[in-house]
């Protein structure tokens, strides 16, 4: 959308400020109106903005009022509320509530030029055309619009699971396609997934949560492509493989020079992930003086690097995640309990495998399509005895674990045949738990075979029987890169093949088209110069020259994609 359009209502009953918002706002191209009182601003907001920028106490209520009403009349509005100077419980309480984000005061200019451009990235450019009127509600309250529903409204809607693994034509087919890779259709996983569509869309850190191995990166990775800084980096970082002598430099950057073999400038992840996400994976294993520096980057939303006088802003949004559990890491006083306040503000949990067996033949679909390629097969046979000893297994690796198993008994199968005989030296790590028999995903659209309960169910060892199509259905089309599996009941092998996956044909003819071809090749370009600039540490001739490109042909197309560099990234 043309951020020019955009109508933004500053709420403050302090005619200084109110001022200063109102003319550094304008400055930047927007039209901007102004009420005083939490009833001058619903009397306003009878009229449509695209952002809402209220102080928190105003004279006859709180800002959080306008913020809730909002919310329940489903407006589109993208709320930014203004926090009293160290109150971390406002601003949580906020975000939690649905607010796009939050500025803590003295608000800096530049903060809150930062953060309303980024409340305004990717609304619907109908929604700033004007200011249009919404229809009265009679109780003062705003208004109910049904706006254009945003890229994350759609996931969210379409996260019903059979819809989030065929995704309709979506705005961001990443979005849909993050989605359909977290395969799964068990209850637990439909969950983790409209969640995810529903939290995408705020800047509010997620905290997610999982054992190791159950796709806690994926979540992430979702995340980031359902939310409006899909467009931006996404800087995955894992906390636990820095040493940490280093971790400074390569969280905030580092001058040349300021310590022992920097050579040369660096950014750190701070500034890579400038205008997208930054997601700090194991982030238990912090050391603690390294939290201290992150809270206060949090907190101060800015960053120094190291030898460096100057600050930086900040303009991530922040996931992290852990398979510890980070709230008994407070209690013994190994995670600061204000960091993992403000990290935990949503909270994203995935359940181990072991609780959705149900997911298990969608995900040894998924896992041995992507074996197939590399496996000299042209396609794998899973036998249903296979799938009936994988059915008793606990998993304590999860997915990983079910991964690398897959991997070994197709390395060591001589046919391209998984029987249950290739898992007799991969012994079960646990006991099979006694547990309540999970009810079956509805009608899954794509499993090759579905775990059913059968009759008389006491539990996980003998009480599941595999039914068994004699081939796998197509996997639904999803856009790249994420590849399909077509097999078809015609080939259907005489072994009696419970599953059979084809090793995917990479001909140009089978890649499913991209619904939006110019967005789709803008990510393609985006990944490679990333990547190339990276490669060279942002030296962009150096980056060009590794893609046969000159100097202002790599500065054209950084500015066009708007890619973020080094402030004072080399030539
Ligand atoms: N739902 C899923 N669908 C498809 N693949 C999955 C799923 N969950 C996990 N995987 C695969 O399992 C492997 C482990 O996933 P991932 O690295 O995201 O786990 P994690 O929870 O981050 O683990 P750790 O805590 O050890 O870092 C990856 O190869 C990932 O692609």
């Amino acid at each position: 959308m043309s951020e020019t359009n955009a109508a933004i209502l500053v709420v403050d009953d302090e005619p200084d400020l109110r001022l200063l918002y109102e003319l550094t706002l304008m400055r930047e191209g927007y039209r901007v109106e102004s009420a005083e009182t939490v009833a001058q601003a619903r009397q306003k907001l009878q009229a449509r903005f695209d952002v809402v920028l209220t102080d928190m106490r105003l004279p006859d209520g709180q800002g959080m009022e306008l913020l809730l009403e909002l919310q329940a009349a489903g407006r589109p509005e993208r709320c930014i509320v203004v926090t009293a100077y160290g109150s971390a419980e406002n601003a949580v309480e906020a975000l939690r509530a649905g607010a796009f984000d939050y500025l803590a005061k003295p608000v800096e200019l530049s903060q809150l030029r930062t953060v309303v451009a980024s409340a305004l990235q990717g609304l619907p450019a109908t929604m700033s055309s004007s200011i249009a009127t919404a229809p009265p509600t009679g109780d003062g309250s705003p208004a109910a619009v049904h706006a254009p529903a945003t890229p994350a409204d759609r996931a969210a809607q379409t996260a019903a699971c059979a819809d989030a693994a065929q995704p309709a034509p979506h705005d961001t087919a990443a979005g849909a396609a993050a989605l359909v890779r977290l395969v799964g259709q068990s209850p637990a996983m439909c969950a983790v997934k409209a969640r995810i569509a529903k939290v995408a869309r705020s800047m509010a850190p997620v905290h997610i949560h999982g054992e190791s191995g159950t796709g806690k990166e994926l979540v992430a990775r979702a995340v980031h492509a359902n939310s409006q800084r899909a467009a931006g980096p996404l800087v995955a970082v894992n906390c636990g493989a820095i040493p940490e002598h280093l971790l400074e430099a390569e969280f905030f950057g580092a001058k040349k020079g300021a310590y022992t073999g920097a050579t040369q400038d660096r950014i750190g992840f701070f500034q890579a992930a400038k205008g997208g996400t930054l997601f700090l994976d194991e982030i238990g294993d912090l050391p603690l003086a390294m939290q201290t520096k992150l809270l206060r980057a949090i907190q101060e939303r800015c960053v120094r690097p190291l030898g460096s006088t100057q600050e930086e802003l900040v303009d991530v949004r922040l996931i992290s995640a852990t398979h510890r559990d980070l709230a008994a890491e407070v209690q013994q006083g190994r995670f600061r309990q204000d960091l993992y306040y403000r990290l935990n503000v949503i909270e994203l949990h995935i359940p181990p495998l072991r609780e959705r067996l149900q997911d298990l033949p969608d995900l040894v679909q998924a896992l041995l399509t992507r074996l197939a390629a590399d496996s000299g097969f042209a396609a794998i046979h899973v036998e249903s005895d296979f799938l009936q000893a994988l059915a008793t297994r606990t998993f304590p690796g999860n997915v990983r674990e079910l991964e690398n198993l897959l991997h070994r008994a197709v390395a060591l199968s001589e046919d391209g045949i998984l029987r249950a005989s290739a898992l007799q030296d991969d012994s079960p790590a646990s006991p099979v738990p006694q547990a309540p028999v999970p009810a079956p995903s509805p009608a899954p659209a794509t499993a090759a075979a579905a775990i059913a309960t059968a009759p008389a169910a006491t539990g996980f060892g003998t009480s599941y029987a595999i039914q068994i199509p004699m081939a796998v259905s197509p996997a639904p089309p999803v856009p790249p890169p994420v590849p399909a599996a077509p097999a078809t009941a015609a080939s259907a092998q005489p072994t009696g093949a419970a599953m059979i996956v084809r090793a995917p044909d990479r001909s140009a003819d089978d890649e499913p088209l991209p619904s939006d071809l110019q967005a789709w090749l803008d990510a393609q370009e985006r990944a490679i110069l990333i990547r190339a600039l990276r490669a060279v540490r942002y030296n962009r001739t150096a980056a060009a020259a590794l893609l046969g490109l000159n100097l202002r042909q790599i500065r054209y197309r950084i500015e066009r994609l708007n890619i973020p560099t080094e402030p004072d990234a080399r030539e």
